[in-house]
Protein backbone atom coordinates (compact mmCIF):
# COMPACT_ATOMS: atom_id res chain seq x y z
CA UNK A 1 0.00 0.00 0.00
CA UNK A 2 1.02 3.54 -0.86
CA UNK A 3 1.83 6.20 1.55
CA UNK A 4 -1.16 7.98 -0.45
CA UNK A 5 -3.55 5.12 0.35
CA UNK A 6 -2.41 5.05 3.87
CA UNK A 7 -3.55 8.57 4.64
CA UNK A 8 -7.16 9.74 4.86
CA UNK A 9 -6.67 12.70 2.91
CA UNK A 10 -6.28 10.35 -0.18
CA UNK A 11 -7.39 10.20 -3.54
CA UNK A 12 -9.80 7.74 -4.50
CA UNK A 13 -6.94 6.09 -6.46
CA UNK A 14 -9.59 4.08 -8.71
CA UNK A 15 -10.41 7.17 -10.22
CA UNK A 16 -7.06 7.49 -11.77
CA UNK A 17 -7.00 6.86 -15.73
CA UNK A 18 -4.48 3.95 -16.78
CA UNK A 19 -5.47 3.36 -20.05
CA UNK A 20 -3.42 5.49 -21.88
CA UNK A 21 -0.34 4.87 -20.32
CA UNK A 22 1.84 6.71 -22.90
CA UNK A 23 4.72 9.47 -20.93
CA UNK A 24 4.94 13.31 -22.06
CA UNK A 25 7.78 12.32 -24.02
CA UNK A 26 6.50 9.75 -26.42
CA UNK A 27 3.89 12.06 -27.27
CA UNK A 28 3.62 15.23 -29.49
CA UNK A 29 4.32 18.32 -27.91
CA UNK A 30 1.42 21.33 -28.24
CA UNK A 31 2.93 23.92 -25.13
CA UNK A 32 6.35 24.14 -24.14
CA UNK A 33 7.39 26.21 -21.49
CA UNK A 34 11.04 26.96 -21.17
CA UNK A 35 12.73 28.66 -18.61
CA UNK A 36 9.67 30.99 -17.69
CA UNK A 37 9.80 33.26 -14.87
CA UNK A 38 7.72 35.53 -14.14
CA UNK A 39 7.62 38.60 -11.62
CA UNK A 40 4.90 40.82 -10.33
CA UNK A 41 6.79 44.35 -9.93
CA UNK A 42 9.44 42.58 -7.96
CA UNK A 43 8.04 39.75 -6.50
CA UNK A 44 8.88 36.46 -8.53
CA UNK A 45 6.01 34.63 -8.68
CA UNK A 46 7.57 31.82 -10.86
CA UNK A 47 10.35 30.76 -10.85
CA UNK A 48 12.27 28.97 -14.14
CA UNK A 49 9.30 26.47 -14.93
CA UNK A 50 10.18 24.10 -17.11
CA UNK A 51 7.01 21.63 -18.87
CA UNK A 52 6.20 19.69 -21.88
CA UNK A 53 2.40 19.60 -22.48
CA UNK A 54 1.47 16.85 -25.05
CA UNK A 55 -1.71 17.74 -27.43
CA UNK A 56 -4.99 16.62 -27.11
CA UNK A 57 -4.51 15.48 -23.92
CA UNK A 58 -5.91 17.01 -20.52
CA UNK A 59 -2.96 18.53 -17.93
CA UNK A 60 -3.97 19.68 -14.50
CA UNK A 61 -2.01 22.15 -12.48
CA UNK A 62 -2.29 21.21 -8.69
CA UNK A 63 -0.54 22.92 -5.23
CA UNK A 64 -1.67 25.34 -2.46
CA UNK A 65 -2.95 28.56 -3.03
CA UNK A 66 -0.53 31.01 -4.38
CA UNK A 67 1.87 28.73 -5.67
CA UNK A 68 1.62 30.12 -9.44
CA UNK A 69 -0.80 27.75 -10.65
CA UNK A 70 -3.41 30.52 -12.37
CA UNK A 71 -0.35 32.63 -13.11
CA UNK A 72 1.47 29.82 -15.20
CA UNK A 73 -2.49 29.19 -16.90
CA UNK A 74 -2.58 32.83 -17.63
CA UNK A 75 1.00 33.27 -18.95
CA UNK A 76 -0.12 30.54 -22.18
CA UNK A 77 -2.45 33.07 -23.63
CA UNK A 78 -0.60 36.11 -22.53
CA UNK A 79 -3.28 37.21 -20.32
CA UNK A 80 -0.69 38.44 -17.75
CA UNK A 81 0.31 41.08 -19.98
CA UNK A 82 -2.76 42.51 -19.03
CA UNK A 83 -1.23 42.99 -15.30
CA UNK A 84 0.71 46.49 -14.71
CA UNK A 85 4.67 45.92 -13.65
CA UNK A 86 4.50 42.30 -15.13
CA UNK A 87 7.89 41.00 -16.55
CA UNK A 88 8.32 37.30 -18.25
CA UNK A 89 11.53 35.65 -19.21
CA UNK A 90 11.88 32.40 -20.74
CA UNK A 91 9.30 31.03 -23.44
CA UNK A 92 6.50 29.59 -24.08
CA UNK A 93 6.00 27.18 -27.66
CA UNK A 94 2.73 26.60 -28.99
CA UNK A 95 3.38 23.76 -31.86
CA UNK A 96 7.18 25.39 -31.81
CA UNK A 97 6.32 28.95 -32.12
CA UNK A 98 7.36 31.74 -29.47
CA UNK A 99 3.99 33.33 -28.26
CA UNK A 100 5.69 35.69 -26.63
CA UNK A 101 7.85 36.39 -30.04
CA UNK A 102 7.63 40.15 -30.51
CA UNK A 103 6.10 39.47 -33.92
CA UNK A 104 3.35 37.59 -32.27
CA UNK A 105 -0.52 38.99 -32.81
CA UNK A 106 -1.91 38.51 -29.51
CA UNK A 107 -5.57 38.50 -30.72
CA UNK A 108 -4.74 35.96 -32.65
CA UNK A 109 -3.10 33.90 -30.06
CA UNK A 110 -5.86 34.19 -28.12
CA UNK A 111 -8.27 32.87 -30.56
CA UNK A 112 -6.12 29.71 -30.91
CA UNK A 113 -5.79 29.56 -26.58
CA UNK A 114 -9.46 29.84 -25.07
CA UNK A 115 -9.93 30.85 -21.98
CA UNK A 116 -12.78 29.66 -19.09
CA UNK A 117 -12.67 31.46 -15.74
CA UNK A 118 -13.92 30.52 -12.28
CA UNK A 119 -16.81 32.36 -11.94
CA UNK A 120 -19.30 31.40 -15.39
CA UNK A 121 -18.82 35.08 -17.11
CA UNK A 122 -21.54 34.98 -20.17
CA UNK A 123 -22.25 38.19 -21.58
CA UNK A 124 -25.82 40.02 -20.61
CA UNK A 125 -27.03 38.64 -24.32
CA UNK A 126 -29.04 35.96 -25.48
CA UNK A 127 -27.77 32.52 -25.16
CA UNK A 128 -27.23 32.37 -29.27
CA UNK A 129 -25.36 36.00 -29.31
CA UNK A 130 -22.96 34.28 -27.01
CA UNK A 131 -21.72 31.71 -28.77
CA UNK A 132 -22.00 33.65 -32.20
CA UNK A 133 -19.70 36.01 -30.59
CA UNK A 134 -16.75 35.35 -31.63
CA UNK A 135 -17.58 35.16 -34.87
CA UNK A 136 -19.46 38.01 -35.14
CA UNK A 137 -16.30 40.26 -33.58
CA UNK A 138 -14.64 38.89 -36.63
CA UNK A 139 -17.16 40.03 -39.26
CA UNK A 140 -19.38 36.71 -39.75
CA UNK A 141 -22.49 37.48 -39.60
CA UNK A 142 -23.84 35.20 -41.77
CA UNK A 143 -26.87 33.43 -40.55
CA UNK A 144 -26.94 29.92 -41.81
CA UNK A 145 -23.21 30.07 -40.54
CA UNK A 146 -23.63 31.42 -37.17
CA UNK A 147 -26.84 29.06 -36.98
CA UNK A 148 -24.51 26.20 -37.74
CA UNK A 149 -21.60 27.19 -35.34
CA UNK A 150 -24.04 28.29 -32.54
CA UNK A 151 -25.58 24.40 -32.77
CA UNK A 152 -21.90 22.83 -33.20
CA UNK A 153 -20.62 24.50 -30.06
CA UNK A 154 -23.43 24.18 -27.83
CA UNK A 155 -23.61 20.29 -28.68
CA UNK A 156 -20.25 20.08 -28.15
CA UNK A 157 -20.53 21.95 -24.75
CA UNK A 158 -23.41 19.22 -23.95
CA UNK A 159 -25.52 21.94 -24.21
CA UNK A 160 -27.85 22.02 -26.91
CA UNK A 161 -30.49 19.41 -26.06
CA UNK A 162 -30.99 21.84 -22.86
CA UNK A 163 -30.43 24.81 -24.55
CA UNK A 164 -32.41 24.51 -28.17
CA UNK A 165 -35.62 26.05 -27.76
CA UNK A 166 -34.38 28.79 -25.74
CA UNK A 167 -31.40 30.42 -27.64
CA UNK A 168 -33.10 33.77 -27.55
CA UNK A 169 -33.20 33.59 -23.91
CA UNK A 170 -31.04 36.08 -21.73
CA UNK A 171 -27.77 33.62 -21.03
CA UNK A 172 -27.98 35.02 -17.89
CA UNK A 173 -31.02 33.67 -16.86
CA UNK A 174 -29.51 30.11 -16.97
CA UNK A 175 -27.59 28.00 -14.23
CA UNK A 176 -24.04 28.53 -12.81
CA UNK A 177 -23.89 25.02 -14.37
CA UNK A 178 -24.95 25.80 -17.94
CA UNK A 179 -23.54 29.44 -17.86
CA UNK A 180 -20.27 27.55 -17.31
CA UNK A 181 -20.94 25.08 -20.10
CA UNK A 182 -21.93 27.90 -22.04
CA UNK A 183 -18.76 29.77 -21.77
CA UNK A 184 -16.98 26.62 -23.18
CA UNK A 185 -19.79 26.87 -25.97
CA UNK A 186 -18.21 30.31 -26.73
CA UNK A 187 -15.16 29.30 -26.30
CA UNK A 188 -15.21 26.11 -28.45
CA UNK A 189 -17.24 28.59 -31.56
CA UNK A 190 -13.98 30.03 -32.76
CA UNK A 191 -11.97 26.72 -32.66
CA UNK A 192 -9.25 27.24 -30.79
CA UNK A 193 -6.15 24.32 -30.33
CA UNK A 194 -6.12 25.16 -26.74
CA UNK A 195 -8.90 25.48 -23.99
CA UNK A 196 -7.53 26.76 -20.18
CA UNK A 197 -9.79 26.00 -17.15
CA UNK A 198 -9.06 27.97 -14.06
CA UNK A 199 -11.04 26.52 -11.32
CA UNK A 200 -13.98 25.95 -13.90
CA UNK A 201 -15.96 23.75 -11.50
CA UNK A 202 -14.97 25.80 -8.42
CA UNK A 203 -18.27 27.77 -7.86
CA UNK A 204 -20.85 24.81 -9.25
CA UNK A 205 -22.89 22.05 -7.26
CA UNK A 206 -21.66 18.49 -7.15
CA UNK A 207 -23.98 17.54 -10.61
CA UNK A 208 -22.70 20.52 -12.32
CA UNK A 209 -19.22 19.72 -11.52
CA UNK A 210 -19.59 16.43 -12.71
CA UNK A 211 -20.87 17.85 -15.79
CA UNK A 212 -18.15 19.50 -16.52
CA UNK A 213 -15.75 16.92 -15.92
CA UNK A 214 -17.65 14.80 -18.41
CA UNK A 215 -17.29 17.52 -20.56
CA UNK A 216 -13.59 18.08 -20.45
CA UNK A 217 -13.05 14.43 -21.04
CA UNK A 218 -15.34 14.54 -24.31
CA UNK A 219 -13.35 17.86 -25.39
CA UNK A 220 -9.72 16.40 -25.11
CA UNK A 221 -10.58 14.29 -28.39
CA UNK A 222 -10.18 17.81 -30.34
CA UNK A 223 -8.18 20.43 -28.03
CA UNK A 224 -5.42 20.52 -25.52
CA UNK A 225 -6.20 21.36 -22.16
CA UNK A 226 -4.72 22.81 -19.05
CA UNK A 227 -7.30 22.75 -16.31
CA UNK A 228 -6.28 24.83 -12.66
CA UNK A 229 -7.90 22.65 -9.90
CA UNK A 230 -7.63 23.21 -5.95
CA UNK A 231 -9.41 19.54 -5.70
CA UNK A 232 -7.10 16.66 -5.92
CA UNK A 233 -9.94 14.16 -6.83
CA UNK A 234 -10.84 16.59 -9.88
CA UNK A 235 -7.29 16.23 -11.34
CA UNK A 236 -6.97 12.35 -10.51
CA UNK A 237 -10.40 12.34 -12.52
CA UNK A 238 -10.17 14.15 -15.29
CA UNK A 239 -6.29 14.68 -16.11
CA UNK A 240 -4.06 12.57 -18.20
CA UNK A 241 -0.57 14.76 -16.41
CA UNK A 242 -0.36 16.30 -13.81
CA UNK A 243 2.05 19.16 -12.74
CA UNK A 244 2.48 19.90 -9.12
CA UNK A 245 3.51 23.58 -8.08
CA UNK A 246 4.52 24.93 -4.84
CA UNK A 247 6.28 28.94 -4.36
CA UNK A 248 6.20 29.53 -8.09
CA UNK A 249 8.59 26.51 -9.24
CA UNK A 250 7.38 23.30 -10.65
CA UNK A 251 8.00 20.83 -8.28
CA UNK A 252 7.13 17.65 -10.28
CA UNK A 253 5.30 16.70 -13.57
CA UNK A 254 4.25 13.93 -14.75
CA UNK A 255 1.52 11.10 -15.79
CA UNK A 256 -1.59 11.85 -13.57
CA UNK A 257 -1.65 7.80 -12.39
CA UNK A 258 2.04 8.12 -11.88
CA UNK A 259 2.29 10.98 -9.65
CA UNK A 260 -0.76 10.42 -7.35
CA UNK A 261 0.36 6.88 -6.79
CA UNK A 262 4.28 6.93 -7.17
CA UNK A 263 5.43 10.49 -6.56
CA UNK A 264 9.14 11.32 -6.96
CA UNK A 265 9.82 14.34 -4.88
CA UNK A 266 8.55 14.35 -1.20
CA UNK A 267 6.89 17.51 -1.96
CA UNK A 268 4.68 15.90 -3.64
CA UNK A 269 3.93 13.17 -1.44
CA UNK A 270 3.53 15.33 1.15
CA UNK A 271 0.75 17.65 -0.40
CA UNK A 272 -1.00 14.73 -2.26
CA UNK A 273 -1.49 12.78 0.98
CA UNK A 274 -2.58 16.16 2.77
CA UNK A 275 0.07 16.72 4.91
CA UNK A 276 -0.03 20.71 4.20
CA UNK A 277 -2.04 22.98 1.67
N1 LIG B 1 -2.08 40.60 -10.43
C1 LIG B 1 -1.21 40.29 -9.46
N2 LIG B 1 -0.41 41.25 -8.93
C2 LIG B 1 0.49 40.94 -7.96
N3 LIG B 1 0.68 39.71 -7.46
C3 LIG B 1 -0.09 38.73 -7.94
C4 LIG B 1 -1.07 38.95 -8.98
N4 LIG B 1 -1.68 37.78 -9.25
C5 LIG B 1 -1.10 36.87 -8.45
N5 LIG B 1 -0.16 37.43 -7.66
C6 LIG B 1 0.70 36.74 -6.68
O1 LIG B 1 1.42 35.72 -7.35
C7 LIG B 1 1.46 34.53 -6.55
C8 LIG B 1 0.83 33.39 -7.35
O2 LIG B 1 -0.57 33.64 -7.48
P1 LIG B 1 -1.54 32.73 -8.33
O3 LIG B 1 -2.88 33.35 -8.30
O4 LIG B 1 -0.92 32.42 -9.62
O5 LIG B 1 -1.53 31.40 -7.43
P2 LIG B 1 -2.53 30.17 -7.46
O6 LIG B 1 -1.68 28.97 -7.20
O7 LIG B 1 -3.35 30.18 -8.69
O8 LIG B 1 -3.41 30.49 -6.19
P3 LIG B 1 -4.94 30.12 -5.87
O9 LIG B 1 -4.97 28.62 -5.83
O10 LIG B 1 -5.17 30.73 -4.52
O11 LIG B 1 -5.78 30.71 -6.95
C9 LIG B 1 0.73 34.86 -5.26
O12 LIG B 1 1.69 35.22 -4.31
C10 LIG B 1 -0.14 36.03 -5.63
O13 LIG B 1 -0.37 36.86 -4.52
Amino acid sequence: MTTAQKNTHAIDLSALKREDRKSAEQLETCIKVENLDLFYGQKQALHSVNMEMPHKKVTAYIGPSGCGKSTLLRCINRMNDLVDGVTIKGKILLDGEDIYDKSVNVAALRRRVGMVFQKPNPFPKTIYENVAYGLRIQGINDRRILDEVVEKSLRGAALWDEMKDRLNDNALGMSGGQQQRLVIARAIAIEPEVILLDEPASALDPISTLKIEELINELKEKYTIVIVTHNMQQAARVSDFTAFMYMGELIEFGETSELFTNPAKKQTEDYITGRYG
